[in-house]
């Protein structure tokens, strides 16, 4: 089984990465600087990026990079797909240059969904010093936040994450958009951290190849902050605010440049695997996220 103990970054593409820039200066309140070949550094913590942005013809989301503890569970990764048959590339020396890493390979799951397994990711520990004021992000070995994929080969990208990239259950939703209509299933999968879900898929296709990153904050301010500083650089509203059943988050949801949408939140649940029992949940959230709003 793969050992993945977070999602340790995300690559999108963006025909105009200015437009990343501003975004995630201006509204993210993160810090930016240009990557090694070419990219974008999107900083968020104490590592020199968490998203990496790069220029391309498309915008859209590019990979998920998930973080091995070592290079003994990079190996076993490589043991554990050979012995699945999944067929995996071995990152370049650049890929590894540029993402700040020991190691690294790809895989695709059955949807299409790129994914990056890595170990060793080089840092300066250098602060992070918001540019808008925000006191820090909740990263650390819990990884970035959460990646939302789309999987419309349902039964063979679930089977993927969970039997070949380890990912476990953490529950389920089946959404019924249309009642007459057998629904859209959701699932929120956690890996070896106490963050509710590093990664859901969901029963759809996606253009922008993500439906979305979680991002998460310190306090109710932070998001009230962000919001008020989406309003102010114009950014679509893709939901409005409101706190999610299964996991607590308090978030809203808003456009990123690279066409996919950005939750930003606070108070997502610390779970204990080990007392936790999985369920399906009926309802998106306890209160609020009008997803409505960004359909207008
Ligand atoms: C239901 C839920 C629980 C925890 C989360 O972090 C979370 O993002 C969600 C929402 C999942 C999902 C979505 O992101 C895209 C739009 C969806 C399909 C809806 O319209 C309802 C549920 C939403
Ligand atoms: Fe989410």
């Amino acid at each position: 089984m793969i050992d993945i103990r977070g999602l340790s970054y995300f690559v999108a593409e963006s025909a105009d990465p200015a437009q990343w820039q501003r975004y995630a200066h201006d509204v993210l309140g993160m810090m930016v600087a240009p990557a090694p070949s070419g990219g974008l550094y999107v900083k968020m913590d104490e590592r020199p990026f968490r998203m990496l942005i790069v220029a391309g013809g498309e915008s859209r989301y590019l990979a998920s990079g998930w973080e091995l503890p070592n290079e003994a569970a990079f190996n076993d990764a490589i043991d554990t797909l050979n012995q699945a048959d999944v067929s995996w590339r071995p990152g370049t020396a650049e890929q590894c240059a540029q993402r700040g890493v020991q190691a690294l390979l790809h895989v695709t799951d059955p949807s299409g969904n790129r994914h990056e397994l890595s170990w060793g990711h080089r840092s300066d520990c250098q602060p992070f010093v918001s540019p808008q004021g925000v006191p820090g992000f909740i990263t650390g070995d819990m990884g970035l936040g959460h990646t939302v994929l789309p999987a419309p080969n349902f039964d063979a990208t679930l089977a993927f994450a969970k039997d070949v990239l380890g990912f476990e259950l953490s529950d389920i939703f089946n959404f019924r958009p249309d009642p007459s209509a057998p629904p859209i299933r959701i699932h929120f999968l956690h890996c070896r951290n106490s963050r509710h879900h590093s990664l859901a898929l969901a029963e759809y296709p996606v253009p922008s190849g993500c439906v979305h990153v979680m991002v998460e904050v310190g306090s109710m301010t932070q998001v009230g902050r962000a919001h008020d500083r989406r309003i102010a650089h114009d950014v679509p509203l893709s939901a409005t605010l409101g706190q999610h059943l299964n996991d607590h988050m308090t978030s809203f949801y808003m456009k990123t440049p690279s066409g996919f949408d950005l939750e930003y939140g606070y108070g997502g649940l610390l779970v204990d695997w080990q007392a936790h029992s999985a369920f399906e949940f009926t309802r998106v959230s306890l209160w609020g996220h009008d997803f409505s709003v960004g359909q207008q």
